[in-house]
């Protein structure tokens, strides 16, 4: 976490308003893009390298990583453990800079801001979902919801307001507070606090990593909507390949390249796609897809049809020790 910024939303409190960044056009879509029918991508990576420590103790986390996320799609990242999937939302959302490379959000050259620039950027482009709820107890869930907009003193746009309300289903619980709430309840007030202020694009962490298989899918539905009916864009690191399925493309990571991607994946071809990186994430995940979290086929949200279209942009590599 970078200091100053709310632990519970995500939100920078140091931030001025009158800082200055460098913007850049957004990089055109290319190999490895996803869905780009409402234009540029909403988050282009290009040659990111992270590299942490020197010498013989140098961990290379991204190893030269280029790809788009596609505007207004859900997509997920996915990899065995230390593959570099939390370095890479991190370099996306600022909060770590690459050793090199360049990332480009919402047209916005990130890599170079400085970091009022990089502060800026999170308060009011980013929205943040994380593993841990991290709702203010003392405040109702409707309080909860407009923090991020009362910390950066921006008016609540009453009507965007009601549409994520209606679209979390928490209309008639927006006077409890997070103790009166289930876990997906409280973890669909914190996806509702990370969509009000409008951001580019919402970064979830293991967004279902503490809930149960029928809270999970709660949360996941109301993920995906948010992209369909509000036009969100939202990028979701996860294990789960059920959480996974729910998104419309899915990127494999591992020893921190991108190695394959899945198009309207399932949790079938995606748990394949992870087997063909690497035996340890087989065993890892199969166990988390044990859970009934499977995307209920009534829930209309959900890709009606879903097709494999897995396109190899590296050589697969073994599964590194996890
Ligand atoms: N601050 C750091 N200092 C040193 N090494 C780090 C740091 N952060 C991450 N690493 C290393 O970088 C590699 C990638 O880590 P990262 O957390 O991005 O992987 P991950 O895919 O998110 O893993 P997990 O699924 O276990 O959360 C790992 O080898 C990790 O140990």
């Amino acid at each position: 976490m970078a200091a100053g910024r709310c632990e519970a939303c995500g939100v920078d409190d140091a931030a001025r308003a009158d800082e200055t960044t460098t913007a850049t056009p957004a990089a055109d879509s290319t190999d490895t893009a996803g869905r780009t029918a409402a234009g540029t991508p909403i988050v282009s990576a290009r040659d990111l390298v992270k590299v942490y420590g020197e010498g013989d103790t140098a961990v290379r986390a991204l190893d030269g990583v280029s790809v788009d996320f596609a505007r207004g799609a859900f997509t997920a990242i996915m990899g065995p453990s230390g593959s570099g999937k939390s370095t890479l939302m991190h370099c996306v959302a600022g909060l770590d800079r690459p050793t090199s490379g360049s990332v480009v959000v919402d047209g916005e050259e990130t890599s170079r801001m400085s970091e009022r620039g990089l502060t800026r950027l999170r308060r009011t482009r980013l929205g943040f979902v994380f593993q841990a709820f991290n709702l203010i107890p003392t405040l109702t869930a409707l309080e909860n919801i407009t923090l991020p907009l009362d910390i950066a003193r921006r008016p609540v746009d009453a009507e965007h307001l009601d549409a994520v309300v209606r679209a979390v289903g928490l209309a008639d619980r927006l006077d409890h507070k997070p103790a009166e709430l289930s876990g997906g309840q409280q973890q669909r007030v914190a996806c509702a606090r990370a969509l009000v202020a409008r951001p580019a694009v919402v970064l979830a962490d293991e967004p279902t990593g503490n809930l149960d298989s029928v809270s999970s899918r709660e949360v996941l539905a109301f993920l995906r909507r948010s992209v369909e009916d509000l036009g969100q864009s939202v990028v979701m690191v996860t294990h789960d390949p059920t959480a996974a399925s729910f998104a419309h493309r899915v990127l494999f990571l591992a020893d921190g390249r991108v190695v394959d991607e899945l198009h309207d994946p399932t949790a079938e071809s995606i748990l394949a796609t992870l087997g063909a990186i690497g035996p340890d994430v087989t065993r890892e995940d199969r166990s988390a897809a044990a859970l009934d979290t499977r995307p209920d086929p009534a829930d209309a949200e959900h890709a009606p049809h879903q097709e494999r279209h897995a396109h190899a942009h590296h050589p697969r590599h073994a599964a590194p020790e996890s």
